[in-house]
């Protein structure tokens, strides 16, 4: 259970994002045990937090990295992280962002269209290198999670459409500097349930089958990330657990001997560890309700404004007070500056100290500068 050391917060500037490394520690660990089949291979998806004190963790536990732009390779490689250990996905790699990567030599790009495959294969031959590529195939399939991070239907804008996938893996057999290694996937993010994992393992089923039929045969296969975290109880295990999400791809999924499965995990690795720490400015009674300004805001945590996504709220200066509503608000010039409505909170006086819970997955890398605000500091558990 992660223990705030209130006595230690009392001298900080706040708002500031604290991290209980020691659950890290054991959130690794745990992934590490439960995807022991030796052909799966963990990698974390960078865009979720890439907090340094958070990557030097990961890194130490051997696995590789999964990035969305030219920046999170810097910083996965300023970590530590060996560049054949990196992936590369997004749907509008720039030509510099390809150079480095391909600098880096890089494990795999998870290649979102036939141009980009195209420009890849150019700046790689004028570089003389060959780069290794998966082919993202956008599967169809509902993920039943929030529609803003959905990512696995036809109308989204990530990957190959089924009825494309002939022709770009055509392609890229047929361009120069091109090593086709496999196909990539990812349905979404915030999945709490098997099914979408399923139906993704018996679509990958299908596509093998019809694929080594024309004689193409993958050496890899990257089921994306996606599994999703208990928001409600921040002290539990992912949903399913990683036990249970491991076991449906080994039960599922048909993958040949000398196959690689990657998997690329983002929120779960790293949500339950982080608390947004936020101090009570002022309580003000409105004609209907309670407000509890704090000096947090939506620049610091914008998962609530932007999908409506609840943290946990704690107030951790006085754990045991007696119950009261509270909207807890921030000061931000937006109505969406919100982290609760009628939040039943023990009693919160001004100066208090709120902890708003799993905010160590899209918290911290999400912060921006608005109203001149600036960026929320960090502070790491010692123990
Ligand atoms: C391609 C890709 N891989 C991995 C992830 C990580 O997802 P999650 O944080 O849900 O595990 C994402 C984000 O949704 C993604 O877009
Ligand atoms: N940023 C989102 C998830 C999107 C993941 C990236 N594809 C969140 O906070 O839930």
């Amino acid at each position: 259970m992660t223990r705030f050391p209130i006595e230690e917060f009392s001298s900080l500037k706040t708002p500031f994002y604290f991290y209980d490394l020691r659950l890290l520690e054991r959130t690794v660990k745990e992934i590490r045990r439960t995807a022991r089949d030796p052909r799966f291979k963990v990698h974390y998806a960078i865009k979720a937090n890439a907090n340094p004190g958070i990557l030097r963790t990961i890194q130490a536990a051997g696995f590789g990295v999964d990035c969305v732009s030219g920046w999170e390779i810097e910083a996965a490689i300023e970590a530590g992280f060996r560049g054949d250990r990196i992936v590369f996905a997004g749907v509008g790699k720039s030509d510099p962002e390809i150079r480095s990567a391909l600098e880096a030599d890089i494990e795999c790009f998870n290649v979102e269209s036939e141009p980009e495959l195209r420009v890849i294969s150019e700046i790689a031959a004028e570089m003389g290198k060959t780069a290794r590529v998966a082919i993202r195939v956008n599967p169809n399939i509902d993920a039943h999670t929030h529609a803003y991070i959905t990512t696995g239907l036809a109308e989204n804008k990530f990957g190959i459409n089924l009825e494309q996938l002939d022709s770009i893996i055509g392609l890229a057999k047929s361009l120069p500097a091109i090593d086709l290694k496999g196909l990539h996937f990812h349905i979404g993010s915030q999945i709490t349930e098997t099914e979408p994992f399923v139906m993704l393992c018996e679509t990958i089923n299908r596509l093998q089958d019809e694929y080594e039929q024309k004689g193409v045969k993958f050496s890899l296969i990257n089921v994306g990330g996606g599994l999703g975290i208990d928001y409600a109880h921040p002290e539990r295990h992912p949903i399913p657990d990683f036990e249970a999400y491991f076991t449906t791809f080994h039960n599922h999924l048909r993958l040949r001997p000398d196959q690689e499965l990657h998997f690329e995990l983002g929120r779960s690795v790293v949500a339950q560890c982080g608390s947004l720490i936020t101090r009570v400015l002022y309580i003000k009674e409105g004609t209907s309700k309670r407000f509890a300004i704090v000096d947090a805001g939506m620049s610091d945590l914008i998962r609530p404004a932007l999908y409506s996504a609840h943290h946990k709220i704690e107030n951790i200066s006085n754990p045991n007070g007696e119950l009261h509503h509270y909207d807890v608000v921030g000061p931000i010039c937006e109505s969406s500056d919100r982290f609760g409505e009628s939040e039943t909170l023990p009693e919160v006086k001004r100066g208090d100290l709120l902890a708003l819970r799993s905010a160590g997955a899209y918290g911290e890398i999400m912060a921006s500068r608005y109203n001149c605000r600036p960026f929320p500091h960090s502070y790491f558990s010692e123990n």
